[in-house]
């Protein structure tokens, strides 16, 4: 049974403002949740507190545990603290597990979010004792609705960081972590290491009418995507992203807008900042390097708008049609803002 969120709220209250908090100082809105983690992250005895009532998501070697809502969705299952210790008991762990959760959020119920990881547990065990399944991320992501797929994402994430960071890269000594995990200390030098994402830029090139999208040959068949590419030690996005298109197709971009960011869990942690470019139309001339992309092409809005009706992998015929990443991916945020931008410039 998940407590009602006012006695979740204690916790919070007395980290935020110790015991003596009036009610008229105390906002439950998302600055004290920010305020409530920062705190967290720096108090390990709030945060063994908070992980007592807080809400955790369980993995199996990175494989997250959801349950099915309806047939096309699925959700992480929320556990409390004594439901995970129960879960524990039954597969034949003593429960001391439950201290290697790591704090991945705050719900808008004031919960403080975990993930553990049981890899060294019978999945299956768990899996039927928590009436869940577990999924492997690549396939659960699509499947997750809202907010719950980067929360999941985060918590793999952090979970495969803490793994290939055990060691220190100077001193080949043990790391040790704080409570919440958002950080690992050398135990022999005064080295800190916190989590990291690799920045990506992803760019849909404008030529005014038409937009440029390529696909590497380890995209599924037919798939085209925005151009990404890592950006290089000390290059701003500007830099990155005018260099990743130059060096893919041969162009020379400019107007460079930024659109959004997203933090993308395959098949590392990358940091895509998405950004719409221009081209002029005398100079759209591409010249593809085909060691970078397979193929890389003009897409007219008719064509995005057909390729966006193309749900599945089109395996039926020998020349699959072309179609586009998922809700998910920024690339389509990206397909999307760029054809409405088109509609209202026809409707001018
Ligand atoms: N979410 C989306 O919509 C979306 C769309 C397209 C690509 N992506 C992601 O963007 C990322 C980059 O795309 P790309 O493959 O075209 O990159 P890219 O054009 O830079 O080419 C990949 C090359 O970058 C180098 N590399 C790999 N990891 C690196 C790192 N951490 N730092 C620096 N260089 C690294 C390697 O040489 C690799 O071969 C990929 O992980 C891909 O999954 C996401
Ligand atoms: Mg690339």
């Amino acid at each position: 049974m998940i407590q009602s969120s006012m006695s979740a709220l204690r916790p919070l209250r007395t980290l935020l403002f110790g015991e003596h908090y009036s009610l008229t100082r105390f906002c439950s809105g998302f600055v004290s949740r920010m305020r409530y983690i920062n705190r967290l992250k720096e108090n390990d005895a709030a945060c063994l507190s908070a992980l007592q009532n807080g809400h955790i998501f369980l993995f199996h070697r990175l494989i997250p545990l959801l349950q099915c809502s309806d047939p096309e969705t699925f959700r992480p299952i929320a556990l409390t603290y004594s439901e995970v210790q129960s879960v524990l008991h039954k597969c034949g762990s003593d429960g001391s597990l439950l201290k290697e959760s790591i704090l991945i959020g705050c719900s808008e119920q004031n919960h403080a979010q975990f993930c553990l990881d049981v890899g060294e547990l019978d999945p299956a065990a768990i899996a039927q004792n928590c009436k869940g399944t577990f999924m492997d991320l690549r396939k659960a992501f699509f499947l997750l609705e809202g907010a719950e797929a980067p929360l999941v994402a985060k918590a793999q994430a952090l979970l495969q960081w803490h793994q290939i960071n055990r060691f220190c890269g100077a001193t080949g000594q043990l790391t040790q972590r704080n409570q919440a995990g958002s950080q690992r200390a050398c135990s022999s030098s005064s080295i800190v290491y916190y989590p990291k994402m690799s920045p990506v830029v992803i760019v849909l090139v404008s030529d005014g009418k038409r937009c440029l999208l390529g696909r590497q040959s380890s995209f599924p068949r037919g798939l085209y995507s925005a151009l990404a590419g890592f950006c290089d030690m000390g290059e701003t996005l500007e830099e990155a992203l005018r260099r990743e298109v130059a060096e893919e197709v041969g162009l020379e971009v400019q107007n460079i807008i930024y659109s959004s960011s997203q933090h993308w869990p395959f098949p590392h942690s990358s940091f895509m900042l998405a950004c719409h470019a221009t081209v002029s139309p005398a100079h759209s001339q591409l010249n593809v390097d085909h060691l970078e992309l397979e193929d890389a092409r003009w897409f007219t809005e008719e064509e995005i708008t057909c390729a966006l009706q193309v749900k599945a992998p089109p395996w039926r015929d020998h020349r699959p049609a072309v179609w586009l990443p998922p809700k998910h991916a920024v690339a389509h945020r990206l397909i999307m803002e760029w054809r409405e931008q088109q509609h209202s410039q026809d409707t001018e």
